[in-house]
């Protein structure tokens, strides 16, 4: 790569130089030995290795930038797989998108070409600047004295154009965010009408990017035309003092013109540069903000010499467990305060010295930590095999209770003990695999019905794969459908009911086999009948298992082996359905409450009037 990148420097270093000798030995017809058959010879001939060494660098270098980018892509993608619900509570899917996207295209700008062809203008200019000052360097000193002041302003001016850069890159990342959101939840836009008011925050959004990116282009715009002033100054300066030396016999004709061509080569990349400047710029901060996202360390994470965890009873013994939900919010604008969260971009850098680079690194705009208590003190023991229903009121913390067991979140206090043995200390896809969660609102991926039900066991056969399916009473109205278990399903799974979607979700677990199950009963959406069919499944599922469910139904909750009535993220009362009902608390209270939603005036008033 490197060898191609030299051969390709003959041309521009050698062709001023030919110039020369045409002018000044051939033309004038010198005695010097070079003909003008003999110099076309050298010149056509590096003229078309030049070509074709442009050709394989161009190639060469865009192949690398692919793969690098690709490489990082991946790498990011794979981080993101390493973080727990706490990482992802705090960042809009829009934004984490727009990184893996966007930021990694910009980042493709620098990596690919650009960076290349920065290192070889460098060595050019270096070159350029031998040739100037082999040809004259009094000539040369005069042309360059210029360089300083484009330096000073490159300097000065670059570091804001960095910090535009990273206005621009925010307010890109606050754009996703908002359109992901916005365009998920399109059915309520549109059934409140917020169509026009939603468009109106997007231009009030976008207004703010386009206001970053052409402060960006300005600076840049200004940066480019000091070096066209750099240029032009050094090219009229050298025509002046040059012009002079030709007059007075001190420079030939050849020399001069050679010493101009050089003169362009040494302008042409500095000029370059301040063209792609904000590119480059901009491409760097895409770049810090990639390291910003690889940065982050997971809080969930192997604990090192983790146990492998071969197979698993199903003990669960929960002790002493707190939790605190910690949400990272930016401060809001605010006109009164006059707090904008752009300000800190909009700062003036930092800089002891003029004639020094200043610091480029910003804060990024402040937040605050938002904190809500979610579980206090919670100490159970679910033996191997038990049914624990988790009732009580919403926002109670059962959901939360739940993400412990696969490790979403980790407990700041307290701990949880599967089979004896602290839950962080095993390996965690090892404690994952005896694990599996069905949840109300189920995702589905696109692809087939059998793809998506062999997601946890892709070995797993065919037969299994129906069996699993039958169990989970969903063999039969996948065979309704022409392409049975072929299917293609479309993204989340849209073009299946809610029942539907609950049964293959379930035929996903059945078929892993779990220990422990996971169960966030979703019968509420269901009609009579399809709840029938899936409280059926759900049974067959949670056979011999250790299971968790938070209980909407009263046959699962008096059936349970222990019930956890939460209140305000504590254990208000457990036991089992008999022993809570005599002691009379919340949970009787709860327990009549859905009995008398089961039975409904209407026909408590009907029963009456029968009797
Ligand atoms: N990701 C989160 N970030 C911050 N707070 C949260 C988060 N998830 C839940 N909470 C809060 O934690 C508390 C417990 O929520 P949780 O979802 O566990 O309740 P729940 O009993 O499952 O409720 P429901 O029956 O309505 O689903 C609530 O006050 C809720 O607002």
């Amino acid at each position: 790569m490197f060898g191609l990148g030299l051969l390709q420097y003959s041309v521009p270093l050698a062709s001023p130089w030919l110039t020369k000798i045409l002018i000044d030995d051939v033309l004038p017809q010198k005695d010097t030995g070079w003909t003008l058959k003999g110099v076309l010879l050298i010149l056509g001939s590096l003229y078309a290795m030049n070509l074709i060494v442009s050709f394989l660098k161009n190639h060469v270098a865009a192949k690398m930038g692919s793969r690098m980018v690709a490489g990082i892509r991946r790498q990011l993608y794979g981080h993101m797989q390493q973080m727990s619900q706490r990482f992802y509570d705090n960042r809009h899917v829009g934004g984490l998108l727009n990184r893996i996207v966007n930021d990694v295209n910009g980042a493709q700008n620098l990596i690919g070409t650009t960076v290349i062809n920065i290192a070889f203008d460098l060595i050019m200019v270096i070159f350029a600047a031998v040739f100037l000052f082999t040809l004259n360097w009094k000539l040369a000193l005069l042309a360059l004295w210029i360089l300083p002041i484009y330096y000073l302003t490159f300097t000065n001016m670059n570091v804001r154009i960095r910090y535009a850069s990273r206005a621009v890159n925010r307010q890109m990342e606050r754009i996703s965010g908002m359109l992901v959101e916005r365009i998920s939840g399109m059915k309520i836009v549109q059934s409140f009408n917020r169509e026009q008011t939603e468009l109106a925050r997007f231009d009030k959004q976008t207004e703010r990017h386009i206001n970053h990116s052409l402060a960006a282009q300005l600076l840049s715009n200004m940066l480019g035309r000091t070096s066209e002033f750099v240029n032009y100054s050094g090219t009229i300066i050298t025509w002046a003092v040059g012009g002079a030396f030709v007059l007075t016999g001190h420079m030939t004709i050849g020399a001069l013109i050679a010493f101009l061509a050089y003169l362009g080569q040494l302008y042409g990349p500095i000029q370059r540069f301040a063209d792609v400047n904000v590119t480059i710029q901009n491409s760097l901060t895409n770049i810090e903000r990639i390291f910003e996202l690889l940065d982050v360390e997971p809080d969930v994470k192997n604990a090192d010499n983790a146990l492998p965890m071969k197979s698993c009873e199903g003990d669960i013994r929960f002790k002493n467990v707190c939790f605190t939900y910690e949400t990272e919010v930016p401060l809001p604008r605010n006109e009164e305060t006059g707090h904008d969260p752009d300000l800190i971009e909009r700062q003036k850098p930092q800089k002891p010295f003029y004639w020094l680079p200043a610091q480029t690194n910003t804060p990024p705009p402040p937040t605050t930590i938002e904190s809500r208590k979610a579980l206090e003190g919670i100490s159970f023991h679910a033996k191997p095999g038990q049914v624990v229903a988790l009732v009580g009121p919403s926002g109670a913390g059962k959901s939360t209770l739940i993400n412990f067991i696969p490790r979403f979140y980790d407990a700041d206090r307290g701990a949880l003990y599967l089979d004896g043995k602290d839950i962080k200390e095993y390996d965690i896809h090892d404690l994952r695999k005896h694990i599996a969660v069905v949840l109300q609102e189920n995702i589905l991926f696109s692809g087939t019905v059998y793809d998506n039900i062999v997601y946890g066991r892709p070995d797993a056969s065919k037969e299994e794969v129906i069996e699993a399916a039958t169990a989970a009473n969903a063999h039969d109205f996948i065979m309704t459908w022409e392409k049975g278990y072929d299917t293609v399903l479309g993204e989340r799974g849209m073009r299946l009911s809610g029942g539907q979607r609950q049964r293959l979700a379930i035929a996903r677990a059945l078929l892993k086999d779990p220990r422990i199950l996971i169960l966030d009963e979703a019968t509420s959406a269901l009609d009579a009948e399809s709840e029938a069919v899936v409280t059926e499944a759900l049974d067959r599922l949670m056979k011999n298992r250790t299971t968790f469910v938070i209980a909407h139904r009263l046959a699962t909750v008096v059936r349970a082996d222990m019930i956890l009535v939460m209140n305000n993220g504590q254990i208000a009362e457990s036991g089992t359905h008999e022993q809570l009902l005599l002691r009379g608390g919340l949970y009787r209270e709860l327990y009549e409450k859905q009995l008398k939603a089961m039975r409904p005036e209407g026909l408590e008033l009907a029963e009456r009037s029968i009797s």
